[in-house]
């Protein structure tokens, strides 16, 4: 076995030693960037919108520096010559060569998921055209990427939405958590940092659960119950949320949504969205379903149980107060209405 197969084996066994799909993709570009040193690899995300496709840019590696765009894929809507080299690719499902001005290389890869459908594009800028051999390899390694992505996926999510489980959940906040540090912020940017925007962004947690459900099983089975379950959860992902913001199945009838609002009157009107939609959709048989939502700001709060305990803690006045309706759970603080969810006693945190 030559020098050059042993470090493609130690890569790829690399590549699949992450579960977090962002590590995973950086590490996929590491392991180009090793084998092809080249100054520009970039990897889009494609997904299908409205007809046509969408591009936005999941992580990229410029003079071997790698950076995973996980807090905000950026989306690429400028028409130039290459985006139009990318869309060619896509249409084609085959890979795309073209030059640019200063002499090298632009080559296009098309990633297929499992059921040949292109889900990724990656972008290798290079001074030499890759030979047959290379070619090859790049799609050897985007199928070991498209494969584990499924694996991550699957133990992500839960079977019967399809939406993210209560297990993915607990990172996310953390994620979220460490990122509104006031320390990370300092740390990440100066005062006069444009990217401070990026990172000023507020993150609302909202807890949902479904009125009666109980009684929906009692009348109507549990199957049927299922399918409630389901209808809810694809009312939640079907246009009332931005794609960015993240749904999670939480218990039986409990979901949670992540999202992103410049402030609380913002997220309310999500929230609120939400509610209404499922109260005034028309689910079979039995005509009308309700949710009750309570919310509250991811922002410093010493662990996840105490971000979900908090709106929690909203979610229960809202049900004692009528059900079918939004609460937040600062505002409720404010006005007294609900009990503060966790305090400091002697550096260790105390759960009510
Ligand atoms: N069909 C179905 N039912 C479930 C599932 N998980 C939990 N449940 C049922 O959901 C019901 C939840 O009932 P409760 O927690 O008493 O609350 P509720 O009837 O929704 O009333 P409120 O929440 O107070 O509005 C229980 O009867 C559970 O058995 C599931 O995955 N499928």
């Amino acid at each position: 076995m030559n020098h050059n197969s042993i470090r493609i084996i130690d890569n790829l066994a690399e590549i699949t030693s992450y579960h977090d799909r962002h590590v995973l993709e950086k590490s996929l570009l590491k392991t180009l960037n090793e084998i092809f040193p080249s100054q520009d690899i970039r990897l889009f995300r494609v997904r299908e919108h409205r007809g046509s496709h969408e591009l936005s840019l999941l992580a990229f590696c410029v003079n071997s520096v790698i950076v995973s765009s996980q807090e905000n894929p950026r989306l690429i809507t400028e028409p130039s010559e290459l985006s139009e080299a990318i869309f060619r690719a896509i249409n084609n499902a085959d890979v795309e060569l073209i030059s640019n001005d200063e002499g090298k290389w632009n080559v296009i890869y098309p990633a297929f998921d499992a059921h040949g459908a292109i889900f990724a594009v990656l972008l290798i800028s290079t001074d030499l055209v890759p030979s047959n051999g290379d070619q090859r390899l790049i799609y050897g390694l985007l199928r070991v990427y498209s494969n584990y992505l499924v694996l991550i996926e699957k133990t992500q999510k839960d079977k019967l939405t399809g939406l993210y489980n209560r297990e993915t959940l607990d990172d996310e906040i953390t994620k979220v958590l460490v990122r509104q540090a006031p320390h990370f912020n300092e740390e990440m940017s100066s005062p006069n940092d444009s990217r401070r925007r990026t990172f000023a962004v507020k993150y609302w947690l909202g807890v949902i659960d479904i009125d009666n459900f109980k009684t929906i099983n009692d009348n109507f089975g549990h199957l049927y119950g299922d399918e409630v379950i389901i209808l809810v959860a694809r009312l939640m992902t079907s246009g009332v949320i931005r794609d960015d913001d993240l749904v999670y199945r939480y218990g039986g009838e409990e979901f949670v949504v992540v999202l992103k609002a410049p402030n609380e009157e913002d997220a309310m009107r999500t929230f609120e969205r939400i509610r209404e939609m499922v109260a005034t959709h028309d689910f079979p048989q039995i005509k009308q379903v309700t949710i009750s939502i309570g919310f509250v700001e991811v922002s410093s709060q010493p662990s996840p149980a105490d971000v979900i305990g908090e709106a929690d803690e909203a979610l229960y006045y809202a049900k004692g107060n009528g059900r079918n309706q939004v609460h937040s759970y600062s505002r409720l603080l404010s006005e007294g209405k609900v009990k503060q969810v966790s305090q400091v006693v002697h550096g260790d945190i105390e759960l009510f």
